[in-house]
């Protein structure tokens, strides 16, 4: 069985960014496939979680896994995401990362990775002292908890995070430049981004 798979967010519906976050780019590089980069050597499989008005585009431009939201919790946000992407795999813990993070890089998933705890629900950034819910591991044991959650309308991430045990990983524990966790959710938002 997997250890651990990747997980890539990109069924969210951008309407601050005006068209579909993933397949915007950064130096010539689409969001989506930054992510995938950043988590490529250390998982065998990936998972783009997304929407089936963005299936087409995905198939032509990638050769990884891609899943559709569970239809019942469909448009429901990361939660639904991430649980959609438990559900298909039976690997103990998956990493997540958004398609909207376009500074990601390699290193910060290694540097997560070393922080992979059993004991724990789910290990994530919390570097410069924000809780980053999108960048980490989830354990397969949360998945019943995401269910629950989802089920009653309840799609916080840190609803699920409170009802976790969660290493929140910061710099104390491997330094990391601030702008890796620069999220880009309005256009213009920064000079390097072309949509
Ligand atoms: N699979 C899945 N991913 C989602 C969903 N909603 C948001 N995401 C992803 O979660 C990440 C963060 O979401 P947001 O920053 O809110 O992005 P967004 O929802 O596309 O943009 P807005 O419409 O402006 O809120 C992005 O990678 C989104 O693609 C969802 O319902 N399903
Ligand atoms: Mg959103």
């Amino acid at each position: 069985m997997e250890q651990m798979v990747g997980a890539v967010l990109a069924g969210g519906e951008s309407r601050r960014f005006g068209s579909p976050k993933a397949f915007a780019k950064r130096e010539g590089m689409y969001f989506f496939q930054i992510a995938i980069n950043a988590l490529r050597p250390f998982v065998e499989d990936i998972y783009i979680v997304s929407h089936p008005s963005l299936l087409l585009r995905f198939q032509q431009l990638t050769d990884e896994k891609i899943i559709m939201d569970e239809e019942v919790y469909r448009g429901q946000g990361p939660l639904a995401g991430i649980y959609t992407v438990m559900k298909n795999t039976k690997a103990e813990w998956v990493f997540v990362l958004p398609c909207d993070m376009p500074y990601m890089r390699t290193n910060t998933v290694a540097n997560m990775i070393r922080y992979v705890d059993e004991t724990f629900d789910a290990i994530l950034s919390a570097h410069f002292g924000r809780i980053q819910p999108l960048v980490g591991m989830y354990h397969r044991r949360t998945l019943e908890r995401m269910e629950q959650l989802l089920e009653a309308g309840e799609n916080r991430m840190m609803s699920l995070l409170n009802r976790c045990r969660v290493r929140y990983v910061n710099e104390h524990d491997f330094i990391e430049e601030e702008g890796v966790f620069r999220n880009v959710n309005e256009r213009d938002e920064y000079d390097d981004i072309v949509t």
